[in-house]
This record gives structure tokens, sequence and C-alpha cells, in this order.
């Protein structure tokens, strides 16, 4: 456990000084402790020897205020520690988060993410500094006493030494379970969590289908659940805890009749036996404490573990030395074969085609065919599995990250914007823009109508992810951020069907502007007809292959896939203008 810790964290200096001082005050008690062998036995007489006692007593004292001082001395260190402990693993998170690849980001991950950087490291800074000290407690102090006590008795020490490896195989078979039980308490919680945001999220299409109860029904089940799960962890602790406390009172028994028979044959006196008896239960009790500890324990090393997989997750390679000088603006695919992390079959085979500079290349293919694979692999969130992929010639994986970044534009769907003003929304794309420069970027993608019926025009909170912006209006945010980021290539999702008469006639109309200026190289995956024509080539892609490729005008008379799908997105978008 603390090896899991050490590696988590390879500099735990204020831990370090803290199990330092837990160590000293523990072996401290056990001597404190011992200093009563010799201070009963003046004491415990007929005639009591205060003077042999005294110097004793005077140990005693001294030990006892060096003790308080040590525990005055450990508490700012142990809240520094913790914070310190929770601070470095934090950064390391976040140095670690910021070489993953941009793929690793699911909605899964990103919540296994948010839980490690809160819950996880501060219960591992709190837990490793509250239960670390009476965990140090709990075994260096019986293990002093048994030292002690062979000063009276070396059978009596070994008895004593012979209880605890009784008492720690029982309390690691209660630690094993108390392990279990926190992992399924963990899933359980983690379920209550999901349906929660379920309830929250799947309102409208759980009302619209008149299921409005259904998503409360999943999370009582998820509540009870919960509850049977922890009643079950309650009740399968309950014989290896008492099995503990079984073997930790027959010990106490042991000793006691152990005492006796010496106490009988004249070996120990009554001032002895006392002594015996009281270094025994202060030798049991932290024993005791140790299975109380163990559930804390096994807790936090598993929320070591769950860390500890998020910084094992591969970081996206580097290159040696990577390319750090702008490539050209044209993009190729030469063989590209991907299959996603876990996945079982490619989501794309094979597939070649090239973008030259300055055109634009419609992609094309139903649902699932790899267009948005296609994206992602060229803006590198994974690297591919077989072929390359090169802009400018020079392949993905040789360039630096901050140069490929700045060498692209990504306009996707789901266009993420921060709660924050629409001005610095955009200026996330080139934070050092001019006024002008905003006002441009913002008249060419059509967001300055949008901006204008705001009521605080450049100036308004757009709210979380951008929720009080339509889809429409955040696409065009986005795409205002590509004109001003102006980057040599521009990758874009064109918005399927779900944007309303006026939007999309924007959308696309930002999308041509973009498109035709000519220092640009453009892959769109295109969903209107209008798109598609002003597109220089088109690739059509089906099931992770290309089935076609080649100029717009010639591919509508060849019948094939391309014809079939035009005229599928021609009749979906004269039926929504009938509608609307
Ligand atoms: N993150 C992922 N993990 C595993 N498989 C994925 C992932 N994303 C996509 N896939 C699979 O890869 C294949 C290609 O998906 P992709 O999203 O590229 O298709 P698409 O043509 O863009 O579809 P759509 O038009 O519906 O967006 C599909 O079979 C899909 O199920």
């Amino acid at each position: 456990m603390i090896r899991h810790l050490y590696r988590l964290v390879p500099q735990p200096r204020l831990l370090l000084r803290l199990g330092g001082l837990n160590a000293v005050q523990a072996v401290l008690q056990g001597l404190l402790l011992g200093s009563l062998i010799p201070i009963l036995g003046s004491l415990l007489r007929p005639e009591p020897d205060f003077a042999a006692a005294a110097p004793w007593l005077i140990a005693a004292a001294a030990g006892l205020a060096a003790h308080s001082a040590l525990t005055v001395a450990a508490t700012p260190v142990g809240f520094a520690a913790s914070s310190d402990l929770a601070g470095q693993l934090r950064q390391r998170l976040i140095d670690h988060t910021a070489t993953l690849p941009l793929g690793w980001f699911t909605p899964e991950n990103r919540a296994r993410l948010a839980r490690a950087t809160t819950a996880d490291a501060a219960n591992i800074g709190n837990l490793a500094v509250s239960i670390g000290g009476p965990a140090i407690t709990a075994t260096l102090t019986p293990l002093t006493i048994i030292g002690v006590t062979t000063a009276v008795d070396w059978r009596v020490a070994l008895l004593f030494a012979a209880i605890m490896p009784f008492a720690l195989l029982a309390l690691r078979r209660a630690g094993r379970i108390a392990s279990i039980a926190d992992v399924e308490l963990e899933r359980a919680a983690a379920d209550i969590a999901g349906r929660a945001i379920e309830l929250g999220q799947a309102q409208p299409v759980l009302r619209a289908a008149g299921q409005g109860a259904t998503g409360t029904v999943r999370l009582r089940a998820a509540l009870d659940e919960h509850r049977t799960v922890y009643r079950q962890g309650l009740r399968r602790s309950t014989v290896p805890d008492l099995t503990y406390t079984a073997v930790v009172m027959a010990g106490f028994v042991a000793i006691l009749v152990l005492s006796a028979l010496l106490l009988l044959d004249g070996t120990l006196g009554v001032a002895d036996v006392v002594a015996v008896l009281v270094l025994a239960v202060r030798f049991l009790e932290p024993l005791g404490n140790l299975v109380e500890l163990i559930g804390a324990l096994h807790a936090m090393d598993n929320a070591v573990g769950r860390v500890g997989a998020l910084l094992a997750t591969p970081p996206l390679p580097e290159p040696a030395e990577p390319v750090t000088t702008a490539p050209g603006t044209s993009v190729e695919l030469a063989g590209v074969t991907f299959t996603y992390p876990g996945g079982t079959r490619p989501a794309l085979s094979g597939v070649s085609f090239t973008c030259p500079p300055g055109s634009t290349t419609a992609l094309i293919g139903p649902s699932g065919s790899g267009k948005t694979t296609v994206t992602r692999l060229i803006a590198r969130f994974f690297d591919t599995g077989e072929g390359a992929i090169r802009i400018g010639g020079v392949d993905v994986r040789e360039l630096d990250q901050r140069t490929l970044l700045d060498s692209i534009a990504v306009v996707f769907q789901d266009v993420y914007l921060f709660d924050d003003t629409i001005e610095e929304n955009l200026r996330i794309a080139r934070p050092g823009a001019t006024e002008e420069e905003l006002v441009e970027a913002a008249r060419a993608a059509r967001l300055d109508e949008v901006i204008d019926r705001l009521p605080e025009g450049w100036h308004t909170r757009v709210g979380e992810g951008g929720s009080r912006l339509s889809g429409g209006e955040r696409q065009r945010v986005s795409i205002a951020r590509a004109f001003l980021k102006r980057a040599g290539i521009v990758l874009i999702d064109e918005a399927g069907s779900a944007l309303d008469p006026e939007n999309e006639r924007a959308v696309s109309q930002a999308i041509a502007r973009l498109a035709a200026d000519r220092t640009r190289t453009v892959l769109v995956i295109a969903h209107r007809p209008a798109t598609l024509d002003a597109a220089d080539h088109v690739v059509a892609l089906d099931d992770g292959h290309v089935a076609e490729a080649g100029p717009p005008a010639r591919l509508r008379t060849t019948g094939g896939l391309f014809a079939r799908l035009y005229r599928q997105y021609d009749h979906a978008r004269s039926w929504r203008l009938e509608v609307s």
C-alpha cells in the first residue's frame, strides 16, 4: 500500500516527516508504558521505595512532556502533508492529462478524471494523514511493548509476540473483505451519480415519450442497490471483525493465565503482574484499533489504484526530434487503417486520399462509415494503426503537438463554449486578436447578427457549455474561431438536420466563405447539397473504405454511393423547407 502511494508521489517529504514524528511518538508511548515496570516494582511493595522510583518518575514525566510536544508539532505538519499530498497528486494528474491523446477524453474518462482530481486526491491526502499516524502507533507501540516486557519475563514477551501474527492474519482477512465491500460500494455510488445525471439530461426525451417517471424509477433502483450493497458489506465484515476481536480477547486471556501461573510459582511478583496486565491492555488496544483502520486503509488503497490507473494511461508518443516549423497545408491519408481502443473491427480500412493545398474536399458517407474518425485522426486525437497521415508532406506523428494544433482549426458539431462572454470565447482562438479582427471574424461567420440580438452584445455570457445559444449559433461561434485562428487547414463537421432554416443558411454561407479563401485547405463532412456542389473533390466512405472519390459533378452522374446520398440529402432538405 505504502509502495503504491510512494509510486504516485515520489517526493512525499512532509508525509515522511509526519511519519517520522508519529513513529517517535509510538515508540515513546511504548517506553512510557515500560517505565511502569520499575515504578510499580518500587512502589507496590509493603514498604514503597520512593528513592528508587524517583528517577523513573522524572524520566516518565519528561517522556510525557516530549510526547505532548511531539503531538503539538505533528498537527501543523499533518495539515500541510495532507494538502501537499493532494496538491502533488492533482498536479501530476493535470500534467499527465496534457499529454493524453484527445481521443481519450470520452464522457466516461472525463468523469474518471474529475473524480480523481477532486474526491480521490482529497481523500488520499486526508486518509494518508488521518490513518497513517494511528496505523504507525498501532504497529510500533505493541512492538516496543514486546521489547520492554522482556525486562519482566522473556516468556511473557514471547507470548505477546506470538499474539501478533494471529492478529495480523485475522486483520488481513478483515481487510480483504473491507476492500471488496469498498469497491462494490463505489460502483453502486457511481451508478447513483450516473442515474442522477441521466434523470436530469433525459427529462425532455422521457417526457416527450410520456415516460417522465422512468428516470425516477431507475434512480430509485440505483439507490436501493446502494443500500443493499452497503448492508451486504456490513454483514460480510461482521464475521472477520468478530474473529479479530476474538483473537485479541483470547490473547488477553492467555496473558492473564500465564501471569497467574508465573505469580503462583514465584517467578513474578504482584507488581510485575500488575505491570504486565497494564502493558497487555495497552498492547492489545492499538492492535484492536487496527481493524477499524483497515477499512479506511483499503478505501485509500482503492483510491490510489484509481489515480494510478489514470496516470498509467499511455501518453501520445512524442517524436525524439519533433518538427516545429509550420508544415504546408496539404492533407494526405495513405493506407490508413484504424481501430478504436477496445474496438473489435476497424473504423477505417486502407483509406487513402489527398486534399491539395487550398482545396475543399467534402467527406460523405452513411452514418458510421468513418467520416468523423478521419477528421479525428488528422487532428491526432488518436494515432493511426497502419498507414500514415501527412500534413504538408510531414507525418503528423513527427510534428510537435503545438505546431500541429496551430496548423488546424476544427469546427465540430458539439461545440464547447466556456461560461464566459462571446468575446472571450472567440479570443480562445487567438488571445492577441485586435478588436477589428474579432469583428471581421464574427461578420464572416455571420455571428455579428447573433451578437446584435444578444442583450449585452459582445459581453453577453453564453452560459455553461454555451447553453444560452442555439446549436446553430454555437456553430457560428466555432466558425468565427476558425476564421480568427487563420489556420491553414480547417476540419468541419457540418451540422446535419438539427438546424432551423435561418441557422442552416447562415452556417452554410459561413462554411462557403471559409472554403472560398484559397489560402486554406478545407475538409468538410458535408450533409447539404450546396456544400457538396461547392467542393472541389468528394470522398465517399462506406463502412470504413473509400467507396468512390472525384469531383462532385462527375460522381453525380455515375449512379454510385455519392449520387444516392446526394438525392437523399436533397430530398431531406426540400422536405425540411416545406415543413418550416
Ligand atoms: N470513441 C469510439 N470508440 C469506439 N468506436 C467508435 C468511437 N467513435 C466511433 N466509433 C465507431 O467507429 C465507426 C465510425 O464512426 P464515425 O463516428 O467515424 O462515423 P461517421 O461516419 O462520422 O458517423 P456519423 O455520420 O453518424 O457521425 C462506427 O462503427 C462507430 O461505432
